[in-house]
């Protein structure tokens, strides 16, 4: 049992992994330029320009503060104590501690305005990239995992939001530091600042190099934090399953091994800075050397004042800092790159199932549905088509039922009427209209979908039915409630319909949840409603409420029941059986049990004693 809950396992994950990795056409970005990233960013940040002008003035003054502590220190080295200035030392004092709370006050404007710039930069990011996500297809849902879209909401976002709040700011103080150094430097000594700024080219080239490494390092730090999160979601809402296995260990070992693969890409990453550092470290000292060295020289020559040597190595000391800093603050960037780069791949992949541009409102529906030649498969796989020239037409009001056997396509069915996936070939209509010529909203707001993976929400049972139907008033929720056979236990809870339900509230039945989900449905009204396996797994009791419920949602309404019981399909007008994508035969209960058929076949599978009096 276990070896093969193993291998099943394994070969889920398989596959899964191989979808995180490669992305559909179109999904896979090329590594992103850091460049395109600060665009980006900018153009989120664009509406906080009040906030970035306040932000760049702190870092003007800050530049311009560092700057004026080295040109004190050279006026008193080469003027106060040479000419025993007395009077000017409290002034030359005051004026370092005047830079130095100056300096803290701007460091303080500059940080706190620039983290909330990221925090709002974050904000619309995070919201675009969900409102991006709730848009794109089924498909894509199929192809990658929860747990991985999730990590790039949250942890992919947080890291662009880190680059922001903190490190962009000294990104930008450096840079207008260390323009404005150079400059001075240039017009004090030329030659001493060509010889000092020979070593930056060796800086910029150790920079690239290491850079591109650390940024695939952090990429599979962020893939495997990923991994991690999709393995977390699985097994934690999957509890149950886990247990039931008692796989808690084999879940734990496979836990560790994504854990692990995070551990060791950190690692990585760490041995990578910390080559990184002593290479910058080591170029940072040979500028010092030649400043030292030739400074020196030209002193004992007196081409040059003392005062101006020491000025030379502070200023080389904050032409440095750039650098140094930059050699930190790389990480974050190489680190947001690839935050970058993960979240991109969900923003530009473009929805295939979308409006056309000159679609209309479906009208109040009628309800014929038509599916007319439709060939259809999920992949581009030969011999992968699920659906091949299928015809088949619902009629306004009738109920009509889907039987087969597992496999057969009957979901596929319901999800091309509710253009969850598109045909390839063929077409299929609601009144006369392609589903593809009419808006998703109209389309979609005239279906109702009541299925055996009942989904309610986190909130309380009155928020659950409302789905359905926003706007609905308190009399229209209880009304729906009351047709669904619900009302009577959702009264038994103290809170009625305010008691909260899920993962904080009280536990809700299967039946009694069905119940709800079809309230849901009722509430909603749809002049459509897809059936898939309502009833299925419900004790006889729940099904009798259920059925009633059902046969009140149903009435009036285009109906497509999938079922696997047939009991449940008895009253169908319609009856289809579906075999490979083909249908078999049709027809009344009745007229399918005298046809002798697969219905039949199927019936009598499921209810020998039943056939075997129905031929006596
Ligand atoms: N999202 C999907 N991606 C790829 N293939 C799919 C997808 N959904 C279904 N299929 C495949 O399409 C075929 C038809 O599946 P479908 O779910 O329509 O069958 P069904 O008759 O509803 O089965 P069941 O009664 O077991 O629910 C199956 O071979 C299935 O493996």
């Amino acid at each position: 049992m276990r070896g093969d809950q193993g291998l099943q396992q394994n070969a889920v994950n398989a596959a899964r992994g191989m979808g995180v990795r490669k992305f559909g056409s179109g999904e896979k970005v090329k590594p992103a330029s850091i460049y395109s990233m600060f665009l980006r960013i900018f153009d989120h940040a664009r509406t906080e320009w009040k906030s970035l002008a306040i932000a760049l003035a702190s870092i003007i003054l800050i530049s311009l503060l560092e700057f004026v502590v080295p040109q004190l220190t050279k006026y008193t080295i080469d003027t106060v104590i040479p000419g025993k200035l007395f009077g000017k030392l409290a002034l030359i004092g005051a004026g370092v501690l005047g830079a130095a709370i100056a300096l803290g006050i701007l460091r303080y404007l500059s940080t706190s305005v620039m983290a909330s710039i990221g925090q709002k930069v974050l904000y619309k990011l995070r919201n675009d990239l969900y409102r991006h996500l709730q848009r794109l297809d089924v498909a894509y849902y199929d192809r990658n995992r929860t747990g991985d879209l999730m990590s790039r909401v949250t942890n992919d976002v947080s890291i662009l939001q880190q680059l922001i709040s903190s490190s962009m700011m000294q990104l930008f103080t450096d840079v207008f530091t260390f323009t404005a150094i150079a400059v001075y430097m240039l017009a004090i000594d030329w030659k001493l600042t060509v010889l000092l700024l020979a070593t930056f080219p060796f800086m910029i080239w150790t920079t690239r190099l290491f850079g591109k490494r650390i940024r695939a390092s952090f990429r599979k730090v962020q893939e495997s934090l990923a991994d991690v999160s999709d393995h977390l979601q699985t097994t934690l809402t999957g509890i149950r399953l886990v247990k039931s296995f008692t796989a808690e260990d084999f879940e734990a070992e496979r836990f560790s091994e994504r854990t692990q693969r995070n551990m060791d890409a950190n690692v990585q990453v760490v041995r990578l800075r910390a080559m990184y550092e002593p290479i910058i470290d080591f170029i940072n000292f040979a500028g010092l050397a030649i400043v030292l060295v030739f400074g020196a020289w030209l002193v004992m020559k007196d081409a040059m004042t003392v005062g101006t040597v020491v000025a030379f190595i502070a200023y080389l000391r904050l032409l440095q800092n750039p650098v140094r800093h930059f050699s930190r603050i790389l990480n974050t960037i190489q680190q947001a790159a690839a935050a970058y780069e993960r979240v991109m791949e969900v923003l530009n992949t473009k929805a295939i199932i979308t409006d056309k541009p000159n679609a209309i409102e479906l009208p109040p529906a009628n309800g014929r549905i038509l599916f007319r030649d439709v060939s259809f498969s999920y992949s581009q796989a030969a011999h992968s088509e699920v659906l091949r020239g299928f015809n088949l037409e619902l009629k306004p009001g009738e109920v009509t039922a889907l039987v087969g056997s597992s496999g057969s396509g009957k979901t596929t069915i319901a999800h091309l009427v509710t253009r969850f996936y598109d045909v390839q070939d063929g077409s299929v209509t609601v009144d006369g209209r392609d589903v593809r010529d009419v808006t998703l909203h109209s389309l979609r707001e005239q279906i109702g979908i009541v299925s055996q993976d009942i989904v309610l929400f986190n909130g309380t049972i009155e928020e659950n039915i409302r789905y359905g139907h926003q706007d609905a008033t308190d009399e229209e929720v209880r009304a729906a409630a009351e047709a669904a056979n619900a009302a009577e236990f959702i009264q038994v809870f103290p809170e009625g319909y305010r008691t909260q339900i899920g993962e904080r509230g009280v536990r809700l039945s299967g039946g009694q949840k069905q119940r709800i989900s079809i309230a849901r449905a009722i509430l909603k009204n749809p002049k459509i409603i897809i059936l898939d396996e309502a009833t299925a797994s419900l004790d006889t009791e729940s099904e009798q409420l259920i059925q009633a419920a059902l046969a009140k949602l149903l009435k009036g309404r285009t109906c497509l029941v999938i079922a696997h019981r047939l009991s449940t399909i008895q009253q169908a007008d319609h009856i289809y059986v579906l075999e490979n994508g083909q249908i078999e035969e049709h027809g009344t209960h009745d007229e399918l049990l005298e046809r002798r058929g697969r219905y039949r076949e199927l019936y009598e599978l499921q209810f020998p004693a039943a056939t075997d009096s129905a031929s006596i």
